[in-house]
């Protein structure tokens, strides 16, 4: 079967620095890929170009197909299309995503009527606020018929986030890109939004590619890692082996400070 994301030899430069250098990962319909990696290591700017969204001061080399279609190197007014259809991303703070000055209905409506058009399904009102209802249960918030009519600063972070999640699940992309999505909540929301993607992506059939610093939260969700250290992948595997018996020191060393965290948090139980 052929991978619906293969990332190859791709390298990200700006002003003469290499901020990405040499990675290379796919991922196959359907799959799961977490990227890791301390802060700066690359991770956000490799999802960045995976959906051509690199700021135009850098420069990307190598290739990146995704869906077929060659991403490095296509101009931005032609990648359009592919965003939505085959690719959406959840980003670590919600409100990047949202509009403040939009009510929650209307900001998963401009995702949901894209798909619709796409598929050619009823656009009435009708049609579109009974698919928002179901996206709201989906993400599992409660009293949707209330909280479609509200605004972002109304809603706690854990809600918003849900929102974010609803509005990428509306366009139904191959791949779901989550660049840290549970950082920014606390310890028992970020359970929650985790289980809630974890169900979303096997139930609508979408790929993910996980992005986080947190060795724990990876592995509950991934079969696959790749691990960036200054641009470079520095180990690659399934998650079994690459955790049971780490072959690079750097990986040693974020597994360690993983396993010293929890036994602090233990101490403090
Ligand atoms: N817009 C930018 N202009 C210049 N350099 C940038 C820009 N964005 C990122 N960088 C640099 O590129 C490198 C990789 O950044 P990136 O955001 O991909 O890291 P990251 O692994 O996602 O880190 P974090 O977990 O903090 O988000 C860093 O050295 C960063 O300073």
């Amino acid at each position: 079967m052929n991978d619906l994301l293969t990332v190859d030899h791709l390298s990200i430069t700006h002003r003469g620095e290499t901020l990405v250098d040499d990675v290379s990962f796919a991922i196959p319909p359907g799959g799961r890929m977490g990227l890791i990696g301390e802060s700066g290591s690359g991770k956000s700017l490799s999802a960045l170009a995976i959906t051509g969204l690199l700021p135009p001061a850098m420069t990307s080399t190598g290739s990146v197909v995704l869906a077929g279609r060659q991403v490095v190197g296509t101009p931005d007014r032609k990648l359009d299309r592919m965003r939505g259809n085959d690719v959406a991303v959840v980003f670590q703070e919600p409100l990047t995503a949202l509009d403040p000055l939009m009510r929650v209905r209307d900001q998963i409506a401009l995702p949901l009527k894209r798909r619709l058009r796409r598929e050619g399904a009823a656009m009435d009102r009708g049609s579109i606020d009974a698919e928002i209802l179901a996206l709201l249960e989906q993400v599992r918030l409660p009293h949707p018929d209330e909280l479609m009519h509200a605004y972002p600063h109304q809603m706690s972070g854990g809600q918003r986030q849900r929102i974010a999640i609803a509005m990428a699940a509306a366009c139904r992309p191959r791949l779901l890109i989550a660049d840290e999505p549970t950082t920014a909540l606390d310890v028992t929301t970020q359970a929650e939004v985790l289980g809630l993607l974890d169900s979303l992506v096997r139930d609508l059939g979408m790929a993910l590619l996980f992005i986080s610093h947190d060795l724990p939260v990876v592995a509950s969700i991934v079969d696959e890692v790749t691990v960036l250290r200054l641009g470079k992948i520095v180990e690659q595997g399934s998650v079994r082996s690459v955790f049971s018996s780490p072959g690079h020191d750097y990986t040693q060393s974020l597994l360690q400070a993983a396993k010293t965290f929890d036994d602090h948090l233990g101490d403090r139980a």
